[in-house]
C-alpha cells in the first residue's frame, strides 16, 4: 500500500524554496522543454475553465518529466479581487505523484511557487535581456507577483559592481575612460506603481530599501531600463512610446486571450521572447490581440448582376506581433538575447516550472526528515 502524501502549507513551501536553487532547475528545465522532445517532457497548454460571473479562472497545469522522475499537476484559480482585498488572486494547490505507480506523493500550497518560480522566469528573462548597464527597475502592480519580483530583481540585481573614475564620475560615462579606477557599488533604483496609490506605499512600507512610489505609469516607466508588469489589467497599461529604447520588459499579467498589458506598439516594435510557444499563441492577449486594428474598409461591387452594392468589411491593418524565441530557445543558444533591442519577454506560466519547483520543494523537506 502507498504512504499517506506529505501535505505541505504555504509557510513550508516558502521556507523550503528559495531563488539559488530554483533557477539553475527552472534553465535547465525550459531549456529541455524547447527542444520538443516528448520522451523527455510532456506537457500540454493548461486547461481553462472561466468563470464569467466572478471575473476568475479555473487552470490544470500537468507536466511529465520522464528522466528526472517527475509527474504533477498545478491547479490554480486566479480571480480578479477588488483592491485591498483580504483573499489572494492567484491561489493553487500542486500535486506531486509516483511516476511509477502513479500514487499521490505531495499535496503542497501552490501560491508561494506560484509566486517564486513566475518571479525567478522572469529574472532569468531579465538576466539575458536587460541592457549591460541597467539602473532603474520598475514595478507595474503591487500584488503578490510584484513582491515576488521585487524580492527576486532586488536579490540577483541589486549591486552592480562598475569601476568608476575616483573624481566621482557614475558608471556611464566609464565606459569610454581608460583611467586605473576604483570599483564601487551603486544601487539599483526601483520604482513601483499601482493602480491606487497608497498601495504602492503599502508595498514599500514593506520594504527595507527605498523605493520610490510613482503617480502614473507613465512617471514609472520613462527611463526605466526593466520593467515588470504584474498586474490584474485587461486592457493595455504599459504603452511603447513611454518606453526606453532598449528596455526590457517582463510582462507577468494579462494570461487570458482577451486581455492585455502593453499596447501594440511596445508588442510590435519589441523583440518578443515567450515561455512556450503553444502558450502564448493560445493564451497571450498581448500578442493574438496586437494584430487586430479594425477599420472598415469600403469598396463596391459595381455588378452582381441587376444590383450595385457598396460592402463594409473588417480589415485588419497590421500583423500580429510575432514571437521571436522561446526563453528555452535562448538558453539552448539556438537563438540569440537581442540585449541590444527593446525585449518583451511574455510569461504565461507552465506545468514544467511548477513541476520542478515541487520537487525541489519536496527534495529539501525529505532531507529535513
Ligand atoms: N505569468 C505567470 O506565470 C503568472 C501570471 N499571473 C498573473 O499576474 C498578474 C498578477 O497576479 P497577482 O500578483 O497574483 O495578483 P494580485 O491581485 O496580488 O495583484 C494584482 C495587481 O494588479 C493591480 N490591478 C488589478 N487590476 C488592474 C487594472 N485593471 N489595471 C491596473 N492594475 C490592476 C492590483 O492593484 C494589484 O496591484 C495576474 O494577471 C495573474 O493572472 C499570476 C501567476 C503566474
Ligand atoms: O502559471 C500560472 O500559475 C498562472 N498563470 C496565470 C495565472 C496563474
Amino acid at each position: 500500500m502507498s504512504e499517506s502524501p506529505v501535505l505541505l502549507n504555504k509557510h513550508e513551501v516558502e521556507r523550503l524554496l528559495t531563488y539559488d536553487d530554483l533557477i539553475p532547475r527552472l534553465e535547465s528545465v525550459m531549456g529541455k522543454f524547447s527542444k520538443r522532445d516528448s520522451s523527455e517532457i510532456i506537457q500540454p497548454v493548461r486547461s481553462v475553465v472561466p468563470i464569467q460571473q466572478h471575473s476568475g479562472f479555473l487552470g490544470v497545469m500537468p507536466a511529465y518529466l520522464a528522466n528526472e522522475g517527475i509527474l504533477c499537476t498545478k491547479i490554480v484559480t486566479f480571480y480578479q479581487r477588488a483592491e485591498g482585498s483580504s483573499l489572494p488572486s492567484t491561489q493553487a494547490t500542486v500535486l506531486l505523484f509516483h511516476p511509477e505507480h502513479g500514487h499521490v506523493t505531495a499535496i503542497m500550497d501552490g501560491e508561494a511557487i506560484t509566486a517564486k518560480r513566475t518571479a525567478a522566469v522572469s529574472a532569468i528573462s531579465a538576466k539575458l535581456f536587460k541592457p549591460a548597464l541597467s539602473e532603474v527597475l520598475c514595478i507595474l502592480g503591487s500584488g503578490q507577483q510584484a513582491r515576488s519580483h521585487y524580492d527576486v530583481f532586488t536579490k540577483l540585481f541589486k549591486f552592480k559592481e562598475v569601476t568608476s573614475m575616483k573624481t566621482g564620475n557614475t558608471s556611464k560615462s566609464f565606459k569610454t575612460c581608460f583611467c586605473v579606477c576604483d570599483p564601487v557599488l551603486y544601487t539599483l533604483q526601483v520604482r513601483v506603481w499601482s493602480r491606487r496609490k497608497e498601495m504602492a506605499q503599502r508595498f514599500v512600507n514593506d520594504l527595507q530599501d527605498p523605493v520610490t512610489v510613482c503617480s502614473s505609469v507613465k512617471e514609472a516607466v520613462i527611463g526605466a531600463d526593466v520593467i515588470v508588469t504584474a498586474t490584474g489589467a485587461s486592457q493595455p497599461i504599459l504603452f511603447g512610446e513611454w518606453v526606453k529604447p532598449g528596455a526590457h520588459i517582463a510582462a507577468v499579467g494579462a494570461c487570458r486571450p482577451d486581455w492585455r498589458e502593453l499596447d501594440d506598439v511596445l508588442m510590435r516594435e519589441a523583440v518578443v521572447y515567450v515561455d512556450s510557444r503553444e502558450g502564448a499563441t493560445a493564451e497571450s492577449g498581448d500578442i493574438i490581440l496586437s494584430g487586430v486594428c479594425i477599420t472598415f474598409h469600403q469598396y463596391n461591387i459595381a455588378d452582381l448582376g441587376h444590383h450595385r452594392h457598396t460592402y463594409s468589411t473588417p480589415k485588419s491593418l497590421f500583423s500580429q506581433a510575432e514571437v521571436f524565441a522561446e526563453l528555452g530557445e535562448v538558453l539552448n543558444g539556438s537563438f540569440p538575447a537581442r540585449r541590444e533591442k527593446t525585449t518583451v519577454f511574455k510569461s504565461l506560466g507552465m506545468g514544467i516550472q511548477d513541476a520542478v519547483s515541487a520537487k525541489l520543494v519536496l527534495e529539501k523537506w525529505n532531507s529535513e526528515h
